[in-house]
């Protein structure tokens, strides 16, 4: 691996939106949460992508998340910026804001809603590429975005040097195989689906990013140091149980990210709720919320010994 790649590898949570008692984006909770995942020994931070809510945030709010972020953490954490928004424009905007606040890297999904043909795709990330001096993080998150990366644009991508990675949301294992054999060293890959981290890393993600990572991050934690040390019924057990705690945090009423939110708020870290139309959770779950909770503080307890 490149030297210079070393500073991605291992496990950083996706960061959610911290808002304030009236939906807007909280100063105090977004410095909170910062801290509340660097003293866990997270290796970094993605900002503003799907868990931020990116999609749901004036330009504006996505801003002042990437700066509360770095005021906190530059120089303490790997932080990405996803700067992927529905226009070129908008998107290269926050490129160059995330460049001038000190981020390591940029991020962005492929345009979404209209279909798009792949020559325009390639457009939009290069001019974001082009855009500042940052390395770059292809995003594939073909569930979101109806958009699948195929080989041959991956391989017209890395055709710039700038372009250091791919982040891979897809569900077929051998997606992130590919990618990291087309890479190869120069070329960090991150498995995408936190339900197959494991086998992510087996089959050639070199680290993680994910969207539950901050609300158990000590599993994800033990789950790389298994697989880094050649535990791997150990590490599968581990997977087995952060795969419960995700479907139980999808089998409630509000959106999974407002149940990982009440679980924080529960834990001491309050960043609000989500921003609708996602749902936030109901009176009615509080109490399954505290059981999950407690499945994650158990699961803890057992591999930690
Ligand atoms: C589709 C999607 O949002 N994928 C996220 C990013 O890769 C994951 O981190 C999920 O949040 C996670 O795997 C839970 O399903
Ligand atoms: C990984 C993820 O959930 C994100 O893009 O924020």
């Amino acid at each position: 691996m490149n030297e210079n790649l070393n500073k991605y590898k291992g496990v950083i949570p996706a960061f959610y939106a911290c808002y304030d008692e009236n939906d807007g984006v909280s100063e105090e909770r977004t410095k909170n949460l910062a801290v509340y995942l660097y003293e866990k020994g997270v290796k970094g931070l993605y900002v503003g992508g799907s868990s931020g809510e990116c999609i749901y945030q004036s330009i504006e709010e996505r801003k002042r998340t990437l700066k509360y972020v770095a005021e906190k953490m530059k120089g303490k954490l790997t932080l990405i910026a996803h700067v992927g928004a529905p226009s070129t424009k908008d998107s290269v905007a926050l490129a160059k804001y995330a460049s001038e606040l000190g981020y390591d890297a940029l991020s962005a999904i492929p345009p979404i809603y209209y279909k798009l043909p792949e020559s325009s795709i390639y457009t939009y990330w290069t001019k974001i590429i082009d855009s500042t001096e940052l390395p770059f993080i292809i995003y594939n998150i073909p569930q979101t975005t109806g958009y699948n990366l195929s080989i041959n644009l991956f391989e017209r991508l890395l055709e710039n040097k700038k372009v250091i990675g791919v982040k891979n949301s897809s569900m077929p294992a051998l997606d992130i195989e590919r990618f990291k054999t087309i890479g190869g060293n120069n070329v960090i890959v991150f498995n995408g689906p936190d339900e197959q981290y494991v086998s992510g890393r087996l089959i050639g993600a070199d680290a993680g990013i994910g969207g539950t990572y901050a609300v158990m991050p000590e599993l994800f934690l033990i789950a790389e140091e298994y697989v880094s040390t050649g535990r791997f019924a150990d590490s599968r057990a581990v997977q087995r149980e952060i795969n419960n705690i995700i479907i139980a945090l999808n089998s409630l009423n509000g959106s999974m990210y407002a149940v990982i939110k009440q679980i924080l708020k529960i834990q001491g870290v309050n960043v609000g709720s989500v921003r609708e139309p996602m749902s936030p959770v109901i009176e009615d779950d509080l109490a399954k919320i505290e059981e999950i909770r407690d499945n994650i503080n158990q699961a803890i307890l057992n591999f930690s010994s």
